[in-house]
């Protein structure tokens, strides 16, 4: 279903006096959000499978795509061709994430502890002529060196020095994208590290880790535009037991690295009970940027598709209430591979702006003097009453000023392109 401007310019105007009425001006809030970017994972195009002709299908490390829809990209052009689609549905300007195992080696094998900034010309001809950023991931997992469960905690020192060179590799690799695009570059190192069952060498792990992650961040690499960052998890497939790199052990370690470290909270990584919104200020106080993977945990880490929940609603209003986008990046983390990918990505993306969207709409200034006053009544009486602005007709506006289909119809695109391109692909 799609909207005729005057209707969503009429809807606008209806919804702009409404909000007017809170103090809230939509027209600055637009301008602000098409400031804001998220950085699109390339993973959900291909289900994490890279480009590695050796590690194809290897798995591991926990990351499990399920489901078989067709239409998974297998290459570099036709993961850039889904990505540059899926942009084209997307309000605003964003990012993309790459992953090491997506480098393009003209069929050679290079190995992870070779990679250049060679293998991402391809990335970084196209990031140029799009004018958007790339965010990069070294890949630790889906390699036989990972097949132990450890890899920058591994016991074996042949098997942690391959890893650390991985990481200063990319690290070298982030530093120069960002450098070539002038555009901030975050490098997020995570591991699937850990053990299925119970383990009495906790400790002894954990101090491997930390010795190798300042070996990885002692080499000097430009930071002009590199943003490091470190992402723990509670546990994962294969790591029920024990993950090294928990949330306590890099909280830890990015507070007493002399290095500037952010760290990355993936929303399926922690207990369900926990809320990751909360987290934020406490980070923030301390002057540490957060990095933050929006992804939707049904029951577990399952990575499901991003949806407009509370979660990911609090995760904006904290954000908001907290002045703080220029201090934590919003990146997308989900991988389902039962659905058309370009859909996935769309709706995640449309979903996790929309939350933005409706933070930045938020009447805050209501919610602190009702606080201010001690009138707590009033202050949970507003917020539910801020539920109900029409926050859609500016939702619509946005979308419509960005040139990208408002409402439902880009389904419709979606089709095409599924007919068009994506079934030749079976
Ligand atoms: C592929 C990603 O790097 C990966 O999903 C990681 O960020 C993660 O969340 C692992 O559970
Ligand atoms: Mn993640």
């Amino acid at each position: 279903m799609s909207l005729d401007y005057e209707k969503i310019l009429a809807d606008y105007e209806r919804a702009k006096e409404v909000y007017k009425t809170f103090g809230i001006d939509t027209d600055e809030v637009l301008k602000k959000m098409k400031g804001i970017s998220i950085s699109l994972h390339c993973w959900q195009g291909d289900d994490v499978t890279g480009f590695e002709e050796a590690t194809k299908g290897m798995g591991g490390g926990g990351i499990l795509a399920t489901g078989n829809y067709f239409g998974r990209a297998r290459n570099g052009d036709e993961l850039r061709s889904d990505l540059e689609f899926a942009m084209s549905l997307i309000p605003g300007k964003h990012k993309v994430n790459l992953h090491a195992i997506y480098a393009e080696t003209d069929g050679k094998k290079v190995d992870r502890d070779e990679l250049s900034i060679d293998h991402f010309e391809k990335w970084l001809k196209w990031a140029k002529e799009k004018d958007i950023g790339l965010d990069f991931n070294p890949t630790f997992f889906a390699h036989p060196k990972a097949q132990s469960g450890y890899t920058l905690s591994s016991t074996d020192k042949g098997v942690r020095k391959f890893w650390i060179k991985h990481g200063v590799k990319s690290r070298e690799i982030a530093s120069q994208i960002g450098k070539e695009l002038k555009k901030t570059c975050i490098n997020n190192i995570w591991i699937p590290d850990g053990s299925k069952d119970f383990t009495a060498k906790r400790y002894e792990y954990r101090k491997i880790l930390k010795e190798s992650l300042d070996e990885i961040f002692a080499a000097s690499v430009d930071k002009t535009y590199l943003v490091d960052s470190v992402e723990s998890k509670l546990f994962g497939i294969g790591s029920e037991a024990f993950v090294v790199g928990s949330h306590e052990f890099y909280m830890g370690y990015v507070f007493t690295s002399k290095h500037d470290i952010a760290i990355c909270f993936d929303l399926g990584h922690f207990h369900p009970t926990e809320s990751v919104a909360d987290k934020i200020s406490s980070v923030i106080t301390f002057s540490k940027k957060v990095l933050l993977h929006l992804s939707r945990g049904m029951r577990w880490d399952s990575d499901h598709v991003v949806v407009l929940n509370d979660e990911v609603l609090s995760v904006s209003q904290e954000v908001k209430r907290a002045d703080a986008f220029d201090r934590v990046f919003f990146a997308l983390d989900f991988f389902d591979a039962s659905i058309n990918r370009i859909t996935a990505w769309v709706t995640g993306a449309r979903s996790a702006l929309k939350s933005i969207l409706y933070a930045l709409l938020e009447p805050t200034h209501l919610l602190n003097e009702a606080e201010n006053e001690g009138d707590f009544g009033k202050r949970l009486a507003l917020l539910e009453e801020f539920k109900t602005l029409p926050f859609g007709a500016v939702w619509n506006k946005f979308c419509y000023e960005s040139n990208v289909p408002v409402g439902s119809s880009w389904l419709d695109k979606v089709k095409e392109y599924e007919d068009k391109v994506l079934k030749s692909r079976i």
